[in-house]
């Protein structure tokens, strides 16, 4: 772990709060619903900005849900401390996709084994040639194991990590949606490439939210269950991998 002194700018706790896995919604909400819906004893260990972290227990393992903000910015800063300053060792992304293939449903997860982007963040790295951010395979194999055994609908393969959520280039995701990816989101390859600068283990676990091809949408009470099962999966991988 860096020497750095905590509190961040961003975290208002000591590394010891954290449990050494946290899951990761962009929304506050997502996080509070977690914690209050899942954890056993969770206890508030950051609000700064109203980015609740929590940590509590999911079948005896500590677990800790902290928001990461929407964008790859965003979970950029969040990841990169909890991971450097906090001692944090996993972090997986619970989050909402847009389905851009037709055989990906609403309310499907998409496991992101790799995320493509449009962002530069990469840029940072000065490497020479393209950086090609992965899952980390433990997490990954582990959360795959825990979707057969919950019978969820799952895909697995590449998320687009989009710094765009409204775009001007009409044209852009047909060409992402030839290659074979799966969904968009605007986080994945944010993480994935702090994990793998960090030395750590990311994932991103996504529930379908809605299809960009048909335009089909999820109800707020099918999202709640939707995000049910993938929240719970992320949990049981929690648990599974201690
Ligand atoms: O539901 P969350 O986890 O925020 O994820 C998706 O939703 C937001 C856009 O509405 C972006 O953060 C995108 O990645
Ligand atoms: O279409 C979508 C749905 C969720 N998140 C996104 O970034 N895009």
């Amino acid at each position: 772990m860096s020497e750095k002194q905590y509190p961040t700018p961003h975290i208002s706790a000591a590394p010891e709060d954290f449990a050494k896995t946290v899951l990761m919604p962009g929304d506050p909400l997502r996080a509070k619903f977690v914690a209050e819906t899942y954890l056993q004893n969770p206890v508030l260990v950051n609000n700064v900005r109203g980015v609740q972290g929590y940590t509590g227990t999911y079948k005896n393992v500590r677990v800790s849900v902290m928001a990461s903000g929407m964008g790859i910015p965003s979970i950029g800063i969040y990841s990169y401390e909890l991971y450097n300053f906090f001692g944090v060792e996993n972090i997986m992304r619970i989050g909402s996709t847009g389905a851009c293939q037709d055989h990906v449903h609403v309310r499907d997860l998409v496991i992101g084994m790799g995320a493509c982007t449009n962002s530069a963040y990469a840029s940072q790295y000065q490497l020479p040639g393209a950086f090609a951010p992965i899952a980390d395979y433990t997490l990954m194999s582990a959360a795959i194991q825990k979707c057969r055994e919950a019978g969820a609908v799952y895909h697995v393969g590449n998320l687009l990590s989009s710094d765009t959520f409204y775009t001007d280039d009409a044209s852009a995701l047909s060409k992402w949606t030839r290659m074979g990816v799966l969904a968009v989101e605007m986080e994945a390859a944010g993480l994935y490439m702090n994990a793998a600068r960090a030395g750590k283990r990311a994932l991103a676990i996504c529930t379908v939210s809605d299809h960009i091809l048909t335009g089909e949408a999820t109800t707020a009470a099918e999202r709640q269950s939707s995000f049910g099962q993938m929240i719970e999966i992320a949990l049981e991988t929690a648990a599974a991998i201690d």
